[in-house]
């Protein structure tokens, strides 16, 4: 016969089981707003209402029917933009192609954290699948993606026990034979263990070669505490400055979720050469959906780049109800991570976004030589670089006021 506590801890996980269900089920929430626009705008409006919103319609990519057909096969939402630039005299196109990941835990949080890990692993192992059918030569995946984001709970275990190193964790393991199997360069942002520096805890994603081979990592440098974001409980400011990596396929940059609300950041990773810089999230709509469609692109438009925003989908369940510090009654969710992952091109222009509600895979097309050719037309970046001058002599006369 079970005793009182194995019946009582039986039953709880069946709740939180129920729970999960009930919020992947029940969302009710509006699926994307391209599909409400095409819906109801009447289709003489919608060409004019497309160029006005998003910059012109994004020509659209012609992807592998077998491709298609096992996203349809594998529950998640594929589509593919591309974004063309101006034949040039003296230099070829530089075509890439970028993969957006964004997708719910499988899992009920309350799982044994090495069963969710896994998991994740198997799910983002069938996207990037799908990814190198499409030809994908860089992919991003989201936020801590191997784990839920349960920093709204403040509790230390089991969260931490996500924690792995960035250099030898099973995750950059698993992402490196992933690389390899598919030539292709792999961004995976992660809750880091730094075991050699005291074991303290980042928020970090791992740059992985197309050989295979660890290019580095970048550190969130920005770290909310807002609402139910409490990830300074966890980690601090990252340490790395802002750091742009080598690929074969472009140079890239990472700047994570909080980071995008900051246009210096941005300006920073563009400074250092950045050409694409992508943006792992996870936010939710009550905070912040009015400000996703805005930050990311006009990072691009102001920093002649490509910009990639990725965010989780879904409403995650926490066994232990927690509060927001703010008066309110205690709750087991943070809210609904709304999805709508793109791309914005340094002309201003971006692609539709994926699903508010599903997992999903964006493949998008770009030539990196309408950086250099945006940036001949507008020169915003020269008057960035005299922003950045000025506030350092701004900083100096603040330390030395007789300067
Ligand atoms: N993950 C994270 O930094 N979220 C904060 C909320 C936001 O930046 O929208």
């Amino acid at each position: 016969m079970a005793s009182a506590a194995e019946t009582m801890s039986r039953s709880r996980v069946a709740v939180g089981c129920m729970q999960f269900l009930f919020s992947q089920a029940m969302e009710g929430e509006l699926e994307s707003l391209e599909l409400c626009l095409e819906r109801h705008i009447p289709p003489h409006d919608l060409a004019e209402v497309k160029r006005i919103l998003y910059g012109g319609e994004t020509r659209k990519l012609s992807l592998p029917a077998a491709a298609l057909s096992s996203a349809q096969q594998r529950d998640f939402e594929l589509q593919g933009y591309g974004f063309d630039a101006a034949p040039e005299q003296l230099r070829r196109p530089r075509i890439v192609r970028v993969g957006l990941v964004q997708n719910k835990i499988p899992l009920p949080t309350d799982t044994a954290v090495a069963v969710q890990v896994a998991a994740l692993h198997k799910r983002i192992e069938e996207i990037v699948e799908v990814a190198a059918m499409c030809g994908v030569n860089i992919i991003c995946f989201q936020e801590a993606w191997t784990m839920p984001f349960a920093f709204c709970t403040r509790e230390r275990l089991p969260w931490t026990e996500f924690a792995e190193s960035a250099e030898g964790g099973i995750t950059t393991k698993f992402c490196q034979e992933l690389a390899k199997k598919y030539d292709m360069v792999v961004v995976s942002p992660i809750l880091e263990r730094d075991e050699i520096h005291g074991g303290t805890l980042w928020n970090t994603a791992v740059v992985i070669s197309n050989s295979g081979a660890l290019l580095g990592k970048s550190r969130k440098n920005h770290i909310p505490r807002v609402g139910d974001f409490n990830e300074s409980t966890y980690y601090m400011e990252g340490n790395t400055g802002h750091p742009v990596f080598q690929t074969q396929f472009g140079t890239i940059a990472v700047n994570i979720c909080f980071g995008r609300h900051h246009p210096l950041n941005w300006l920073m990773y563009s400074l250092n050469g950045a050409e694409i810089i992508f943006n792992p999230s996870a936010t939710i709509g009550t905070l912040s959906e009015s400000l996703w469609p805005i930050e990311a692109r006009n990072a691009a438009i102001a920093n002649h780049c490509f910009t990639c925003p990725i965010n989780r989908v879904g409403t995650e369940y926490y066994k232990n109800a927690f509060t927001s510090g703010d008066g309110g009654e205690a709750h087991h969710d943070l809210g609904h991570f709304y999805g709508s992952s793109y791309v914005a091109a340094p002309d201003g222009s971006r692609t539709p976004g994926l699903s508010r509600t599903r997992d999903g895979l964006l493949v998008v097309e770009m030539d990196l030589n309408l950086c250099r050719q945006v940036s001949d037309k507008w020169n915003f970046k020269v008057c960035g670089r005299h922003m950045v001058v000025g506030l350092m002599d701004l900083n100096c006369a603040v330390k030395s006021p007789g300067f």
